[in-house]
């Protein structure tokens, strides 16, 4: 039995108003997918896993876009497919799009596809049908990519990779205790369908500056960009430890914040003029101070989707 086995890292999207569009892969956590051809004459697919999701092969954001592959490009084949979660589900770290982005990968390998990167997010992109309802391109072109990646367009898929000339770590506030059930589907209908012009106008000068930031390596640039007027407002019930959070990041000298996807994980990005114990200390207790346990992780930014080497 033929096996493959690619690995997907955790990631940040909605990078201050890049809704949908700007996002970053991180060292944080990382799923791994195997996917083995059991036969080659029927389509079922079979699900094991190590977390509670769902084992429907067009419930899980693994195995959707493989059910997708096989019916574009009439491939049948029995597959085992192992779901091992690294990535906590449902926090805003991208969990659901880095299954799909390795998942997606592993069956390229497995069956020769030579996919383009941007056709592996387009299919990825079914897994977050899957899991929110929505195929938000931004989390999965991140996992495939690596580092921080603008989703410039869906119709055709189209990746560019940011160049970082500034370079920075990463914290991120996670919370322990917090479940809602279908999170980014619920945020997703959250965001108001229609905006004030000055938003907008607001919303596409940080864009522009946290872009222009990221590429001269300018920090005030990058900090200024990390900042949203629509898509954060709209969701901030979901965490409303996260105003606070900034601030204390900004107080200790960080270069930026921003909540990380859908949230409710928070993002830090953070340099050597950074006091990262003090925001770790002083964010956590904000997070006590609305009943929300937090963990924070320190990162780096990760490269992208890797199929592992048998040795
Ligand atoms: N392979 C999978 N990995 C993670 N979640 C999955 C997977 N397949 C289905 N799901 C479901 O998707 C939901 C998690 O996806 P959701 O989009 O809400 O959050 P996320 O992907 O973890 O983070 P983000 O906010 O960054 O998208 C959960 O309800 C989970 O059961
Ligand atoms: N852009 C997506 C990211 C989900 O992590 C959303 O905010 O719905």
């Amino acid at each position: 039995m033929e096996c493959k086995k690619a690995r997907a890292y955790s990631s940040s999207a909605n990078l201050g108003s890049g809704f949908d569009i700007l996002s970053m892969a991180h060292t944080a956590f990382f799923d791994t997918i195997e996917i083995c051809v059991e036969n080659k004459n029927s389509g079922d697919i079979v699900i094991e896993s190590n977390s509670n999701i769902p084992l429907e092969p067009t419930k899980n954001s693994a195995t959707y876009p493989i059910v997708r592959i096989m019916e574009e490009r009439g491939i049948k084949a029995s597959l085992r497919v192992k779901v091992i979660k690294g990535i906590p589900e449902g926090l805003g770290l991208g969990s659901s799009g880095a299954s799909a982005a390795a998942a997606v990968m592993a069956f390229n390998n497995l069956f020769k596809l030579n996919l383009s990167k941007e056709e592996v997010v387009r299919y990825a992109m079914y897994g977050e049908i899957a899991s929110s309802g929505s195929p938000h391109p931004d989390n999965v072109a991140a996992s495939v990519f690596g580092g921080v990646v603008s989703v410039v367009s869906v119709n055709p898929v189209k990746v560019v990779e940011i160049p970082l000339n500034y370079s920075f770590n990463i914290l991120l506030f996670v919370p322990l205790n917090v479940h809602i059930e279908e999170k980014t589907k619920k945020a997703r209908e959250m965001v108001p369908k229609t905006v004030k012009l000055s938003e907008y106008i607001n919303n596409s000068r940080y864009m522009s500056s946290l872009l222009i930031g990221f590429v001269k390596g300018e920090r005030d640039l990058i900090r200024l960009g990390l900042n949203d007027e629509i898509v954060e407002k709209a969701r901030l019930p979901l965490f409303p430890y996260y105003p606070k959070i900034k601030q204390i990041a900004i107080k200790y000298d960080a270069i930026g914040s921003c909540v990380s996807g859908a949230g409710p994980s928070i993002l830090v990005l953070t340099d050597k003029m950074t006091d990262e114990n003090k925001i770790a200390e002083e964010g956590t207790k904000t997070c006590n101070e609305f009943n929300v346990e937090c963990k924070v992780i320190k990162a780096k930014i990760a490269g992208g989707v890797e199929v592992e080497r048998r040795n």
